[in-house]
């Protein structure tokens, strides 16, 4: 997953983006960026690492302007390498950069087609340099010395046109402003937000309300499936509907863990889905095993805290903060490497000894993907302790890979490939465990929040995938070039890229 933001102030907006990323750390701790538009200059930083090791105090006097955009990445394609770091530039039409989070699932066929027929040179392996230069070409195909409002949605009509997969974008255009535009199926979030000041309106687009909300901006709406917004250099706001049949089927692993939980997506609170995650699981529990013997419920931090507390409440059991997490290590599941995954767990999380002596505790977590954290974690029960350690998750097994922005493309990857529970219970070793059901799920995001949301993104548990446009072949091909060791041969093989538009 990756954050985006785009700002079109009144004042500087450096500070503002800066601010921004760092609450949408969570998507995305490979790299950062933030590119600024003053006058007709362009400003760009990024580099791989944290956005607080990313930008110094040089970087940010140098990022002038009352217009930007910014990133922050988990790398889904290409490389890890800080040339593949986000926002992309391209000179031509009037100068644009682009920060997308997402994935397209034709990233190949558009390459071959950018090279043959736009005659256009992408000089890494990042779907989001494709992306841009589609839009690119699609806005330079109108060939006007000036545009409007029309012009940037007609470019974007035609993107949808030849873009698949998942993407929320934000690009912005050099004298004109920042167009913001998500796919036909708005797998991936992107929020309004507006502020009033002296000068005059000011807005921004990002991945998160958690963004709008820190830097003073009251939230607008979410921006829909298939629609695009352009915010002038005036800071006058347009948009259009740009895609024939959007349907809304965003990813509910949003909800599962992606998001912050002080975030509402698509109408949506990610806190009180989570919440409801807990309850459900709480009722499955006592419909499974009415008689059962857990003494306390144990959250493994940090993200599955939220439906832990609802689940210990709906079952009438002690809850208790037996895991610490160090608050200087951020999320394992998004470090690109297994071996760096699971030695982060231990420095981490620790557990205190109490909570676990002679216990029969349920451990709680939001989702079990490769098995890392759960396996560790039950060893650390057990050596704290515990006399029986159950585990339960709020999410269903994760049974395939993603192809939308998260980084899960092989199968045999995943712990719940191909093994039923009682199997993935034996291999995490727990002594129980209960996941909860696609159904429970999908009614505790559902809810009555919003009307729009019929469906979700639910591929990684029912391996449907909703752009209808992943077959075997296209996952087989996925599996070879993005498995933990492809990774690891290509990193070793391509060295350090060197980048064509950055700064020391
Ligand atoms: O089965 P796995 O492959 O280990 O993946 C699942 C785990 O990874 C995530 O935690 P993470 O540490 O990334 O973030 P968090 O602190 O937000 O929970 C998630 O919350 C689970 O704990
Ligand atoms: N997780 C994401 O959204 C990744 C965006 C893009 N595919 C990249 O790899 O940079
Ligand atoms: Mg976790």
């Amino acid at each position: 997953m990756c954050g985006i933001i785009g700002i079109v102030g009144k004042s500087p907006v450096n500070q503002g983006l800066y601010d921004g990323l760092t609450v949408l750390q969570h998507r995305g701790q490979d790299a950062a960026g933030i590119m600024t538009s003053d006058g007709d200059r362009l400003h760009l930083r990024k580099d791989n690492g944290l956005v607080r090791d990313v930008f110094h105090t040089r970087h940010m006097l140098r990022l002038k302007g009352n217009m930007g955009i910014g990133h922050v990445r988990y790398p889904t394609a290409g490389c890890s390498s800080s040339a593949e770091s986000q926002p992309f530039y391209v000179n031509s039409p009037y100068g644009i950069s682009l920060a997308h989070n997402g994935n397209l699932t034709n990233a190949d066929t558009l390459k071959g087609d950018m090279f043959r027929e736009d005659l256009r040179h992408i000089n890494t392996n990042s779907d989001s340099e494709i992306l841009l230069n589609v839009f690119a070409h699609e806005l330079q195909r109108q060939g006007k010395l000036r545009i409007d409002e029309g012009d940037v949605f007609e470019a974007v009509t035609r993107v949808h046109k030849r873009v698949r997969g998942a993407y929320a974008a934000v690009a912005m255009i050099i004298g004109y402003g920042i167009v913001a535009f998500r796919d036909k199926h708005g797998i991936r979030p992107l929020a309004i937000g507006r502020r009033e000041t002296p000068q005059g309106t000011e807005w921004t687009v990002a991945s998160e309300t958690v963004a709008v909300d820190a830097l003073g901006f009251e939230r607008v709406r979410d921006l829909e499936p298939g629609e695009a917004v352009f915010i002038d250099v005036d800071g006058n706001f347009h948009s259009r509907q740009c895609a024939e049949g959007s349907v809304y089927s965003p990813c509910i692993f949003e909800y599962v863990y992606f998001a912050r939980p002080d975030s509402i997506i698509d109408g949506i609170s990610v806190y009180k889905a989570r919440l409801r995650m807990g309850e459900r699981l709480a009722r499955k529990i006592l419909r499974e095993w009415p008689q059962h013997d857990i003494d306390v419920v144990i959250p493994i931090p940090d993200t599955s805290r939220t439906s832990a507390l609802q689940l210990s409440y709906e079952l009438g059991v002690l809850y208790r903060e037996g895991f610490i997490k160090n608050r200087y290590i951020g999320r394992t599941f998004i470090m690109p490497g297994q071996k760096q995954r699971k030695k982060s767990v231990r420095q981490k999380l620790n557990a205190i000894g109490l909570e676990f002596r002679g216990k029969n505790v349920l451990l709680v977590d939001d989702s079990i993907v490769r098995g890392t954290t759960s396996k560790q974690i039950i060893q650390m029960a057990r050596d704290a302790g515990a006399n029986k350690v159950y585990f339960a998750s709020a999410a269903p097994p994760v049974r395939y890979p993603n192809v939308y922005g998260i980084d899960m493309p092989t199968t045999a990857e995943l712990i719940g490939h191909g093994r039923d529970d009682k199997q993935i219970a034996e291999a995490i070793g727990a002594d129980w465990l209960i996941y909860q059901d696609l159904d429970d799920l999908i009614s505790a995001v559902l809810y009555k929040d919003n009307k729009k949301v019929r469906q979700f993104d639910t591929s990684v548990f029912s391996g449907e995938y909703p752009t209808g446009d992943v077959t075997p072949e296209y996952l087989k091909q996925l599996e070879q070039c993005r498995s933990d060791g492809a990774k690891e041969t290509r990193d070793l093989e391509e060295g350090v890229t060197i980048d064509l538009h950055n700064s020391e």
